[in-house]
């Protein structure tokens, strides 16, 4: 690739699970990824031809055994990594059905407010912006990650 190419993105669907009591799902990434141990929201890559929800639906089940009820996009933001450009579709899912199982040899935490889990994703922290922003709370990235 020529060294002015723009680079492509990579389209990433993501899921905050939220329960009743408003605490979200993290996920840390499994070993072999980049950013190993990070904490996350759950989802991964597109795939061709699937819409945002297909492929959450698909990555919630592969990744950790539950299916999802409906979700749509709630914001989309872009992240430049060293490994990727990625352009993340989040979707807030308030219904999902199963048991969880951590298929990938990852691990789960619901977070209260806010979350308590390190470090966090960079390309995942301006979700935590906007929830701060949603509670009229003033939010502070260098206490997380
Ligand atoms: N799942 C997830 N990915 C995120 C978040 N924030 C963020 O920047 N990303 C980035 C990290 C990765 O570059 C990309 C997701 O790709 P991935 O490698 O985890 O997805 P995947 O499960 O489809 O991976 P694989 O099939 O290639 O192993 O999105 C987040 O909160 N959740």
């Amino acid at each position: 690739m020529s060294e002015h190419a723009p680079r492509k993105h990579t389209e990433v669907a993501v899921g905050i699970l939220l329960k009743s009591n408003g605490e979200m799902l993290l996920t840390s990434r499994p070993e072999g990824k980049p950013y190993a141990g990070y904490w996350e929201f759950p989802g991964g890559k597109l795939e061709a031809g699937e819409t945002v929800e297909q492929a959450l639906r698909r990555e919630l089940q592969e990744e950790l055994g539950i299916t999802i009820g409906t979700a749509s996009v709630w914001k989309v933001t872009e992240h430049d990594y060293p490994h990727a450009l990625v352009r993340l579709h989040w979707c807030k899912v308030f219904e999902w059905q199963g048991e969880f199982e951590m298929r990938e040899g990852q691990s789960m935490s619901w977070e209260p407010w806010p979350p308590q889990v390190k470090p966090i994703l960079p390309g995942a922290v301006p979700v935590l912006e906007w929830f701060a922003e949603e509670r009229g709370e003033p939010f502070d990235p260098a206490t997380i990650g």
